[in-house]
């Protein structure tokens, strides 16, 4: 699948939130699904792994197939009972140029995810290890949190949460979600205003 990284970067430069509303505020995974790293945004092309929950040999298989600037996204069958990554595959993913991780199931090692600098987002923290069996599937169409994900859709993350935006929709939905930035910012002005601050707050 060709890459896009126009489309890429103007989805990343905006709110996961007005992502969202520009899909029907559909598309958007569950708030179970939560940033492991609060103030990394995350935003690429899925790869995609299906594991058996509390299992991640397939993701160590995915390791190997990893490119650079994709997101690895794995469903797990949403267990978080045990963990299906920490620093060891975070850290090979980021030295293959992985953009960041999402795991619909647990993690662990997360001050050393933070330390690394990967944006991971999951479903909750265990100590509790993975076992390394299978079975499970790679660069499929999986669920997670509640959204489909087909591989090379693109994937955002920021604090706010995860949204999805299939890859055959994108140029629609950066339009539409560029224009209601542009329709908060005049009303973020407005309000600034009556604050009395020069700019409105970023967050960043
Ligand atoms: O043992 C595992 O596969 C998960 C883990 O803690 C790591 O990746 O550091
Ligand atoms: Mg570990």
């Amino acid at each position: 699948m060709t890459d896009s990284p126009d489309i890429l970067r103007r989805l990343a430069a905006l709110p996961v939130a007005n992502v969202g509303d520009a899909m029907d505020r559909l598309n958007v995974c569950q708030s179970v699904l939560r940033t492991m790293c609060p103030g990394l945004t995350l935003a690429g092309p899925a790869y995609t792994v299906r594991t058996r929950p509390g299992d991640n040999l397939y993701i160590h298989k995915a390791l190997a197939e990893l490119q650079p600037g994709q997101i690895l996204v794995v469903s797990g069958g949403g267990d978080i009972d045990r963990a299906l990554i920490g620093e060891l595959v975070a850290g090979r993913a980021v030295a293959k140029g992985c953009a960041g991780i999402v795991i619909d199931g647990a993690v662990r090692d997360v001050a050393v995810l933070q330390a690394l600098g990967v944006p991971v987002f999951a479903r909750a923290i265990t100590p509790a290890g993975p076992y390394k069996d299978g079975p499970g599937e790679l660069d499929v169409p999986i669920a997670v949190a509640d959204v489909v994900v087909k591989p090379g859709d693109y994937v955002l993350g920021d604090d706010d949460g995860v949204v999805v935006v299939p890859r055959e929709r994108a140029e629609t939905v950066v339009e539409r979600a560029e224009d209601k930035q542009r329709q908060e910012d005049a009303k973020r002005t407005e309000i600034a205003a009556q604050l009395g601050l020069e700019a409105f707050p970023t967050g960043a």
